[in-house]
């Protein structure tokens, strides 16, 4: 699914974010990668959809290499990720049923396969009867569950998670991690980047902790590892 090997991100500033990184993820693990701010979690989230290139080293997601592809390759790419930040990022214009067919609009899916994909991934995040809503009418936890299906509406191999629970309270977090669990147990492989220590602690995945853009550590059923 994802194989990285030897890959260092040195930004044009000489900001130095990961350095000799090698690591494989496989169909249907759930990771979690962890560090301390500024240790290079984001970095490595942005590489594996091509927001940020490596400097050096090679990088193979979804069995495409990222480094070598051409541009009119990346969509082929991204279709294949599903991809979920710390702010939503929904579109305030539309409603909760417009943000998620939007997706497969993108990638031009008939109509009616796309209301039928909808109306399941609502089902899957629960929120069936807030399909009219505008974002702005949801709670912070509502707003995740649906960019959490508008990540998986067009079933994507790998969902890509930055901090998303970074913006809400325990019991919302565990209401995402329950969603994030099925979706996992269906065959999708996720990786997470968190601070979240007692998510972490609690569900025993592997975790993967980068310190100063080097893996320090890479446990099957790990833990945070860090104070919070
Ligand atoms: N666009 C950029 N230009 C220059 N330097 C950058 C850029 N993005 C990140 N960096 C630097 O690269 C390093 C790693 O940053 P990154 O955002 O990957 O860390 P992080 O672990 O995700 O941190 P946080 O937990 O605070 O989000 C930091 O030193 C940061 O300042």
């Amino acid at each position: 699914m994802i194989h990285m090997h030897n890959v260092s991100k040195i930004y044009e500033n000489g900001a130095v974010a990961l350095q000799n990184v090698d690591i494989d993820i496989e169909k249907g693990e759930f990771v979690f990668i962890v560090g301390a701010s500024g240790a290079g979690k984001s970095t490595f989230v942005k590489m594996l959809l091509r927001e940020v290139l490596p400097t050096q080293g090679s990088l193979v997601v979804n069995g495409r290499n990222v480094l070598e592809m051409a541009a009119t390759e990346v969509p082929y790419l991204r279709r294949g990720l599903g991809v979920i930040f710390q702010d939503y990022r929904l579109l305030t214009e539309k409603t909760v049923y417009e943000n998620i067919a939007f997706a497969m609009q993108v990638i031009e899916a008939p109509r009616r396969e796309m209301q039928k994909c909808v109306n399941n991934v609502l089902d899957v995040v629960g929120l069936k009867d807030k399909y009219k809503c505008f974002p702005s009418q949801l709670s912070g936890g509502e707003q995740q569950r649906v960019a959490i299906a508008r990540a998986i509406v067009n079933h994507p191999q790998i969902v890509i998670a930055d901090e998303p629970t970074g913006n809400l309270d325990p019991d919302t977090s565990w209401g995402i991690m329950d969603i994030f669990t099925r979706i996992n147990k269906a065959g999708t492989t996720i990786v997470m980047a968190t601070h979240d220590k007692t998510i972490v602690d609690t569900m025993h995945k592997r975790v993967v902790a980068i310190e100063d853009g080097r893996i320090a550590r890479d446990e099957m059923e790990g833990a945070y590892g860090y104070e919070d």
